[in-house]
């Protein structure tokens, strides 16, 4: 069964306000929809992930989903969320997709459980949505604002998206009823056609940004689902002749340089480590191999790099990080904010959140014998749980 996903992002966005659509304003840091993009483009279950985009949107789509595998060139939307759907399911004719999930780019917050659960009622029944059960009692008004009745709740959910269906279905249906234009969710087109449609708990989470106070309690929403992991590192260089030492990103002259494949800063390859560690994702060797010879004498920011991308890709961030550098000389005092700043930069974090100590051995051991230099690493890293 294959799986692909049509993320609707051609609407203005006019009920959030803000100087461009909702969907490309930040939400912790990202644009909504680079998070929405990701839940799908990173879903295991999920081959393709297309979206709809409104006229004039190529570059912030384009910035939105930078780097993201999976992603297809987006097509042009229309007036409704009916005929934006339309548009996209006529694009991925080409695809040969058995299931399509259709979903709100308005909602950056859906999670793998209910990607799965739509997939898999959507595969058994031909159509499913997620949907939340009624909590509440509800009320029809009447003019002036008091109570016209009480609405019945019992079998009534909030439908809401992922919606999934056999795509050949749901593409005759939305063809079918192309002039309607008043359907306001996929589902109902494969009512009014006769079809079934299952109903998946949704999480409560999964809401969709409309107004300006729903980015407040995304951004919430979004903290509260986020774990923390503490990775550690720690390194070791000897010395051999030369006149200069790089540590942190800085350099600095001394009887000796560090020996090492790369440029051998030391501290940077503890902190790097401590990342990858955090992410429970291998070690500087094992994505930078010393038998490769492309990494013979690279500058270390590479490595913290591609650490700092990793966590940015999974839709996580440094929270902060604390580096210790054992031994006797040189002194890393005079060049601690310096060794800061570079490697804040490096991260794309703030200075704050970087601290650099040093110590010396008491003369005890390697470092103290002044055969080389030592780093330890800590670093804490928030990720979607
Ligand atoms: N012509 C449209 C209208 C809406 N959408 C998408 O459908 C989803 C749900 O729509 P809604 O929340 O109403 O978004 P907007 O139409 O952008 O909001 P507003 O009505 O406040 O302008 C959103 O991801 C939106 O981008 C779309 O692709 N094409
Ligand atoms: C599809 C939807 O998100 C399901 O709740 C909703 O119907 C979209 O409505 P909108 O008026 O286009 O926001």
């Amino acid at each position: 069964m294959k799986s692909v996903a049509l993320i609707v992002a051609a609407g203005k966005g006019l009920r959030a306000g803000g100087e461009i659509p909702k969907q490309y304003q930040e939400l912790g840091g990202e644009p909504v929809l680079r998070r929405t993009l990701r839940a799908f483009a990173q879903h295991p279950a999920v081959s393709a992930v297309l979206c709809v985009i409104g006229e004039g949107h190529e570059e912030l789509f384009a910035a939105a989903a930078e780097g993201l595998e999976g992603v297809l060139p987006p097509v042009r939307g229309g007036a409704e969320r009916q005929s934006s759907v339309l548009r996209g399911l006529k694009a991925l004719e080409g695809e040969g997709a058995d299931i399509v999930l259709i979903h709100d780019g308005a909602r950056p917050l859906v999670s793998a459980r209910v990607i799965d659960d739509v997939i898999s009622a959507a595969s058994e029944k031909g159509g499913a949505i997620a949907a939340l059960p009624l909590a509440d009692t509800l009320k029809r008004e009447k003019d002036g604002g008091t109570i016209e009745e009480t609405v019945p709740r019992a079998g009534l959910w909030r439908a809401q998206t992922p919606q999934g269906f056999r795509y050949s279905d749901i593409h005759d249906v939305h063809r079918q009823y192309a002039e309607r234009e008043d359907m306001t969710d996929d589902a109902s087109l494969f009512e009014a056609a006769g079809r079934d449609v299952a109903l998946v708990e949704d999480d409560p989470s999964n809401i969709k940004i409309t107004r300006p106070k729903d980015f407040v309690l995304a951004a919430r929403l979004l903290e509260s689902a986020m774990e923390t992991r503490t990775g550690s590192g720690f390194d070791v260089h000897a010395f051999e002749e030369g006149d200069h030492v790089t540590l942190c990103g800085v350099r600095i002259p001394h009887t000796h340089k560090l020996k090492g494949h790369s440029d051998a800063d030391v501290g940077m390859h503890a902190l790097t480590d401590a990342i990858y560690g955090a992410l429970a994702d291998g070690d500087i060797g094992q994505h930078f191999p010393p038998s490769d010879e492309q990494w013979r004498g690279a500058k270390s920011h590479v490595f913290l790099n591609h650490a700092a991308e990793l966590v940015k890709k999974r839709g996580g961030k440094i929270i902060h990080c604390d580096i210790t550098i054992m031994c006797e000389a040189p002194k890393v005092g005079p060049h601690r904010e310096a060794m800061r700043a570079a490697l804040a930069e490096i991260m794309g974090i703030d200075l704050s959140r970087v601290a650099v100590k040093a110590t010396t051995t008491e003369k005890l051991g390697f470092t103290g014998r002044g055969e080389g230099i030592a780093a330890q690493a800590v670093a804490s890293v928030a990720l979607p749980a």
